[in-house]
């Protein structure tokens, strides 16, 4: 067990109700929160402090796929042994988990985090600034059930009339989403930021490489209560053992988890959270004369009219139909890899049977 000093509560960890049948089930003193993970090594926490673990046998002989391994912001049940060291035997139902495509096999998800609150959307202003992606994030978080927090940072870089121009774009095709301004460099909208925060709520960052998710984390951590140096002490292998993905516990409460690797965040199967991060094309589609129409060239389609008119830019509709292929094409090749997998089976079995 290490760091004693910051014994803190379930709750700041951001225990919830929803767990509490869990918690019923293994028992108070053998829930841990999954902190940090690196490889198959994990660093759990609770309230008495944190613990190196490993998942045991049994989990992994059951496990039949990545799903069912723990991941950062996973509840899960432990046995203490020896050395701060720990056994990781159940996890808790996930009450959601963002995910995305591995690399390189196609329609194969893996989890990145678990039980998330809110997510901070993060886009920059300078020349990279796009809208569209802003969207497509929104896209990944409401299929995940997660609630996101717009960020435009690095404010620094433009004049006021720039960016109230940008924050009216924003405010105009993203409606009902709150919008926080910052800048690492001169602090504008970080205790805005650090105000949104709420005590025992877990908050991821996404947005894609270089607008500044590290920063922003760094700047809201700066009085970090604990980063999980812990590890460091005890492994061989130095301080570099905590650059994967880790959830920072704020000192004012607060759980954040920095999301390195978020660059190949694909729209994975997000037909329900496209649908509501384009509600007013989602609308109007319901009025379309083909009910599966797909608002390309149909006639009596809804969409293309509204795209005609001018109430629907074509920007936001082309953007629309890109993530829309994006699904299909996940979908197609989920079901692909189903039917190899079947085919394989099949396969298997009719050698088998020939030789017997
Ligand atoms: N001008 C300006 N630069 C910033 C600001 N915030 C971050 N940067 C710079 O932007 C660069 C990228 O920042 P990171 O925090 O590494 O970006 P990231 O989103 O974590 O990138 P990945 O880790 O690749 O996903 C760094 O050089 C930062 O110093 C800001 O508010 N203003
Ligand atoms: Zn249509």
């Amino acid at each position: 067990m290490t760091d004693k000093k910051y014994i803190i509560s379930l709750e700041s960890l951001g225990f919830g109700p929803e767990f509490e049948v869990f918690k019923a089930e293994i028992g108070e003193q053998n829930l841990a929160r999954v902190i940090a993970e690196h490889k198959e090594r994990y660093i759990v926490k609770n309230e008495n402090g944190e613990y190196i673990a490993e998942v045991i046998g049994n989990l992994r002989f059951s496990a039949h796929s990545r799903f069912d391994f723990p991941s950062v912001g996973d509840w899960v049940s432990i046995s203490v042994y020896e050395g701060g060291k720990a056994f990781i035997h159940r996890i808790a139902n996930r009450k959601n988990a963002l995910k995305r495509q591995a690399v390189g096999k196609d329609g194969e998800e893996q989890i990145i985090a678990a039980n998330i609150n809110y997510a901070f959307v993060v886009e920059a202003v300078n020349r990279d600034f796009n809208i569209n992606r802003f969207q497509r994030f929104l896209t990944i978080c409401y299929e995940a059930d997660i609630e996101p927090i717009l960020i435009l940072n690095k404010i620094d870089l433009i004049g006021k009339d720039k960016l109230s121009e940008l924050s009216k774009l924003i405010s105009s095709r993203i409606p009902n989403v709150d919008l926080i301004t910052t800048s690492c460099y001169d602090s504008s909208g970080i205790s805005a930021l650090r105000e949104a925060i709420q005590i025992g709520k877990t908050y991821c960052f996404l947005g894609s490489s270089g607008v500044g998710k590290s920063t922003l984390v760094n700047r809201l951590s700066g009085a970090v209560m604990m980063q999980t140096n812990s590890v460091s002490e005890t492994s061989d292998r130095g301080k570099h053992t905590t650059s994967h993905r880790h959830l920072v516990v704020l000192k004012e409460g607060g759980l954040l988890i920095d999301n390195p690797g978020m660059r190949e965040v694909g729209i994975a199967n997000a037909q329900m959270g496209l649908e509501s991060s384009f509600q007013h094309i989602t609308r109007l589609s319901e009025t379309c004369h083909f009910k599966d129409c797909a608002h390309r060239h149909e006639k009596g389609c809804a969409v293309l009219k509204a795209l005609e008119n001018g109430e629907i830019g074509k920007d936001n509709y082309q953007n629309y139909l890109k993530m829309q292929r994006e699904t299909e094409h996940f979908e197609a090749s989920e079901l692909d890899r189903k039917q190899k997998g079947k085919k394989l089976s099949k396969l298997i079995k009719h050698v088998n049977n020939r030789r017997t």
